[in-house]
């Protein structure tokens, strides 16, 4: 595996690469994030083969004052040994001085999809991840690119964003990769103690709850009744915010007539967490 620790040694690298499918993470990897270059590696099969491409920034521009830029955990050591062992081609592991030098202007942002949800609970948050994935998208020049649902806000920005700005990168999205007891992988669980850890999987309980009464037809109301109760009785569990949107686009709705998704944040100490479900009404 290449590791490019700065722009020119991965446009360098690139020049020769052929077909490019990129996985962008903060790193402190996960088999969630391993199950995005197995995904990028099944895309690059169909296609008649290529080269996957894994990025690890933590990007300073998406995290609030208030947030947690300085304890985000930072593993480059087993992150570089378990993308060898999954078989990816090239690492790009720039500086922070190297992706944002000085002078700089220029930021991307999705308007209408940016300000909600977790664009209100982290203000800017959006507006840095369009800004850092289209640069990484210019540097790397991939043909494709896997994202998580886990982030669903986020992937549904970057495909808004692809669209808008006719960029020729194809979204691959991929599941969520769960812990045995159904806590969504996430780099922030390392920063749990064992008393949050063990209460951490109340999401996707409420989450499984919520899935199967929005099947058998209860209205918005009640499943997001029993949601805030579900996880109200977790004494570590402390409700940013539960949301159920329609799941093509986020929007608002009134009633669950269509697919919804159901969007859950909730702080377990200094460590905010977020989880997701995609559920079909009756019918
Ligand atoms: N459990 C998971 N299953 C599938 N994809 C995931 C999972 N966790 C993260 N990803 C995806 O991996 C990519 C990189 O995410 P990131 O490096 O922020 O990891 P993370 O585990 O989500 O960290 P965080 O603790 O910041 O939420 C994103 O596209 C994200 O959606
Ligand atoms: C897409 C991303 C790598 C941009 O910094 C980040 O938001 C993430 O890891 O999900
Ligand atoms: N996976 C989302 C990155 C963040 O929380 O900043």
């Amino acid at each position: 595996m290449q590791i490019c620790r700065d722009r020119q040694a991965m446009r360098a690298w690139r020049q020769g690469a052929g077909r490019v499918a990129l996985v962008p993470t903060m790193g402190a990897l996960h088999d969630g994030h391993l199950s995005l270059v197995a995904r990028a590696r099944d895309w690059l099969d169909a296609q008649g083969g290529g080269r996957v491409v894994t990025s690890i920034f933590v990007n300073p521009t998406q995290f609030g004052p208030n947030e947690d830029l300085a304890t985000y955990p930072r593993d480059e050591e087993n992150d570089i040994a378990l993308l060898r062992n999954a078989g990816c081609d090239a690492l790009f592991l720039p500086t922070v001085a190297d992706i944002y030098r000085p002078g700089a202007q220029t930021v991307v942002e999705v308007a209408g999809l940016s300000r909600m949800l977790m664009g209100r609970l982290r203000p800017g948050h959006f507006r840095g991840v369009a800004t850092v994935v289209t640069k990484l998208f210019n540097i790397v020049q991939p043909d494709a690119a896997a994202f998580g649902e886990k982030d669903f806000q986020q992937l549904a920005v970057i495909r808004q964003m692809v669209r808008d700005l006719d960029i020729p990168v194809e979204i691959l999205p991929v599941p969520t990769m769960r812990e045995a007891d159904g806590l969504a992988m996430s780099s922030r669980n390392r920063r749990l103690s064992p008393a949050e850890r063990a209460a951490a999987p109340v999401l996707s309980r409420a989450l499984d709850r919520a899935e199967g009464m929005v099947g058998q037809g209860a209205g918005l109301s009640a499943v997001r009744a029993e949601l805030r109760r579900i996880i109200g009785a977790e004494p570590l569990a402390h409700i940013r915010s539960i949301d159920i949107r329609d799941a093509a686009d986020l929007s608002r709705i009134a009633l669950i007539q269509r697919p919804v998704v159901i969007l859950l944040a909730v702080r377990f100490g200094e460590v905010l967490l977020i989880d997701q479900r995609v559920a079909h009404p009756k019918g």
